[in-house]
């Protein structure tokens, strides 16, 4: 019945206005799957690599296409995926595309959901899945590499982790944006926004640090439950091999001296959560931080491991870290996803599935989260690319998709 009868391929129009990867699955019985590839702008050097989308089309027409059209069943995801590997032949998705893969992996899920007539996450999780939800981290300042001078820290992340439900934690995360903006507004800060919807003012990391935590305990009191924050440093960004120091606006800082850095904010503003605090190729740094204040918050791999079971078992060996981000574009497919998020459960890490800077509409990773018993998913907080993931998760739970 799921059997793949055509596989179409087009570039549409991600969130930054670059063109991307969307893929059509039909199969033998009318099952249709479409879904797209997200897109990195602070990615990591270890990624399944993106191709330029016209090029990631042309070359997964001539080798992916004719591997998956009348030989794959798109109900069974890890064919789909392993015929994918295949037509590619390199370690990296470095001929097709991770983008063209991705799309085409998720495309096809969605086919074989669609001939069930089950939801994604289902499909997915199977049928014990849909009760537990993860909490969502949402984005209310940042910098780096996805805006202009803005924030040296990437992302200040608000954490609703006591929220009674995932609508309450989605309507808390916009609250707190919201809450940003007043504040700023308050300071006479103007500002616009960057890649994700976070606000991108001029300031440094420590008036975003002392706005967040204000806007954070102000939602707090309002709702009634625990929200805190958290940050995504992307420190790979940060880091200058050649003087082996850390960049920041004002300072530089040695390894030593980042690695106290982040522990004393974790201790100052209780954070919850950090990812990427140090650079992707440092796992002893990582295990040093994680060392002293791994009992108090998640250290997060994004960076670090892109998605890789190769790169998460060197971490778990080393103690590097006690979470990874999940981007199903940085390996390529569900099922590397799925056997990253399923490696790092049996070795007592968290999972974090997450959006990209650049996004589409696509709501996949709404439900792999679901699907996973993934605790965390991280899309932001505002925005419609954003919010296609964070209103999916909502339909998800009121029994809707
Ligand atoms: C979402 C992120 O940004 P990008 O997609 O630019 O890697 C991140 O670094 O976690
Ligand atoms: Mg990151």
């Amino acid at each position: 019945m799921t059997l793949i009868t055509d596989v179409r391929l087009r570039r549409v129009l991600d969130s930054r206005g670059n063109p991307t990867v969307e893929a059509d699955v039909l199969t033998e019985s009318g099952g249709f799957g479409r879904a797209a590839a997200p897109s990195g702008a602070s990615t990591g050097e270890y990624e399944a690599v993106e191709r330029p989308a016209g090029e990631a089309i042309a070359a997964a027409r001539e080798h992916a296409v004719p591997r998956l059209v009348g030989e794959v069943y798109a109900g069974n995801q890890r064919d789909v995926d392993a015929a994918l590997r295949a037509a590619d032949g390199t370690d990296d998705f470095s001929e097709i595309g991770a983008n063209s893969a991705v799309a085409i992996s998720m495309a096809a899920a969605k086919a074989g959901a669609d001939v069930l007539g089950a939801p994604l996450f289902q499909h997915l999780g199977g049928t014990f899945r849909g009760d537990n939800f993860p909490i969502p981290l949402g984005n209310v300042v940042g910098g780096g590499e996805h805006a202009a001078d803005a924030t040296d820290i990437q992302e200040f992340l608000a954490a609703p982790v006591g929220a009674p439900s995932v609508a309450d934690a989605v309507f808390a995360n916009a609250a707190v944006h919201g809450t940003v903006a007043d504040l700023l507004e308050e300071r006479d800060i103007a500002c616009g926004k960057g890649d994700e919807g976070a606000w991108a003012p001029s300031i440094d990391d420590g008036e975003a640090f002392e706005i967040v935590a204000e806007a954070v305990s102000r939602v707090q009191d309002e709702v009634g439950f625990n929200v805190g924050f958290g940050l995504d440093v992307a420190g790979a960004e940060l880091y200058d091999a050649d003087s082996g120091t850390y960049e920041y606006s004002d300072r530089s800082r040695d390894t030593e001296e980042q690695i106290a850095y982040i522990a004393d904010l974790v201790e100052e503003y209780d954070l919850v959560y950090v990812e990427d605090p140090l650079d992707e190729d440092d796992y002893d740094a990582f295990a040093d931080l994680t060392d002293e204040v791994g009992d108090q918050t998640l250290i997060c791999g994004d960076d670090l491991f892109v998605t890789n079971t190769d790169r998460l078992v060197e971490g778990i060996d080393r103690g590097a870290a006690n979470s990874i981000l999940i981007k199903p574009n940085q390996i390529g497919t569900l099922s590397d996803a799925v056997d990253a998020i399923e490696l790092a459960r049996r070795n007592g890490y968290d999972s974090v599935v997450s959006h990209r800077s650049g996004e589409t509409e696509d709501a996949t990773i709404a439900h792999l989260a679901v699907a996973t018993d993934a605790p965390y998913i991280k899309t932001g907080a505002v925005g419609g690319e954003r919010t296609a993931k964070l209103n999916e998760l909502i339909r998800i739970a009121d029994d809707a998709t």
